[in-house]
């Protein structure tokens, strides 16, 4: 397996549209066993395609703010943090994790009501078997976060939706409503804490795992409340009834949609570079809302 960013001592693992997955090796050579590496890219993905121009810091920006968001929910759940001892080549962007037995499903909770959820409540009046509140539109803040768990589908293919059963059908009742518990409280936590500072967690997506020998409760791995794994607004232009903006990626939104682009999302072509002023526009935006958040000067 190719090493794409030829970490020596790091065997590559996977490949996500905006991060990679790497295994260290041990003086033996062999990977590590409990042991793996989260590499931040500084890729930024929009409608569905990863785009050509990279947004510098991004990576670093979101493994930081990742790591902020772990220590804030400490206390309600265990993390698969073990250090941010990692080659230079990476610094700052990536992160040794204890390796766990992921379960096989991305545990989203949302605050508020859009995309696919909003989509479930037209036609259902319910997202995910819960019964929702007669009139909200999209954007409307949910009486409490909602529990709307997927398939991880192959890549290439879509998440889908699971009902209250599949979910214990895959990992039984207990853990799947601890699943369930955990992450509308993870994102209880976040809304708590963001909307104090001008954001608003409209919904995220975490990954649990259990301690490979089967020992101890659920570890929240992955990443954690960043704009990659959830949908970040700004308070100030929050507006029920329509699409709101988004924090972070507004900008790139605003100008592959634009005739200055040239691009159309519907021609099934990838889309051009950004232009300097977007990607900076972005970055700033990134940084913002880490600085915004956790008080500390990125
Ligand atoms: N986190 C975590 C984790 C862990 N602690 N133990 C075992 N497996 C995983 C794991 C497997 N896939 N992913 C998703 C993922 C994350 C980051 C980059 C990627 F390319 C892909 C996470």
């Amino acid at each position: 397996m190719t090493n794409p960013l030829g970490l020596e001592g790091f065997q590559h693992v996977y490949s996500g549209k905006v991060r990679d997955l790497y295994a260290p090796l041990g003086p033996d050579g062999a990977p590590v066993p409990d042991r793996l590496m989260l590499v931040a890219s500084d890729r930024i993905s929009a409608y569905d395609w990863v785009l050509d121009t990279p947004i510098p810091d991004k990576g670093a920006v979101l493994t930081r703010l990742s790591l902020w968001w772990f220590d804030q929910l400490a206390d309600l759940v265990p993390n698969h943090v073990v250090s941010t001892d990692v080659p230079a080549a990476v610094a700052g962007r990536a992160v040794i994790v204890r390796r766990l037995e992921m379960l096989k499903l991305e545990a989203i909770a949302r605050a508020y009501l859009t995309g696919g959820g909003l989509e479930e409540y037209r036609a259902k009046g319910s997202v995910c078997g819960v019964p929702l509140p007669e009139g909200l539109e999209d954007g409307s803040r949910l009486p409490e976060p909602v529990f709307t768990p997927t398939t991880k589908a192959p890549v290439g293919e879509h998440d889908l939706p699971m009902s209250p059963a599949e979910v214990e059908e895959l990992v039984g009742a207990d853990v799947a409503a601890e699943v369930s518990r955990l992450t509308r409280a993870i994102l209880a936590r976040g809304n708590e804490i963001a909307a104090e500072r001008g954001i608003l967690i409209a919904d995220t997506k975490v990954e649990f795992g259990r301690a490979a020998d089967g020992s101890g409760g659920l570890v929240l791995g992955d990443e954690v409340l960043t704009p990659d794994s959830s949908r970040f607004w700004p308070a100030a232009a929050w507006q029920p009834g329509r699409s709101q903006p988004s924090y972070d990626k507004q900008f790139v939104r605003d100008w592959l949609t634009s005739p200055e682009s040239g691009w159309s999302r519907s021609s099934g072509e990838a889309p051009p570079p950004l232009p300097e002023r977007v990607v900076e526009q972005t970055r700033a935006k990134y940084v913002e809302a880490y600085e915004l958040l956790t008080g500390e000067t990125f």
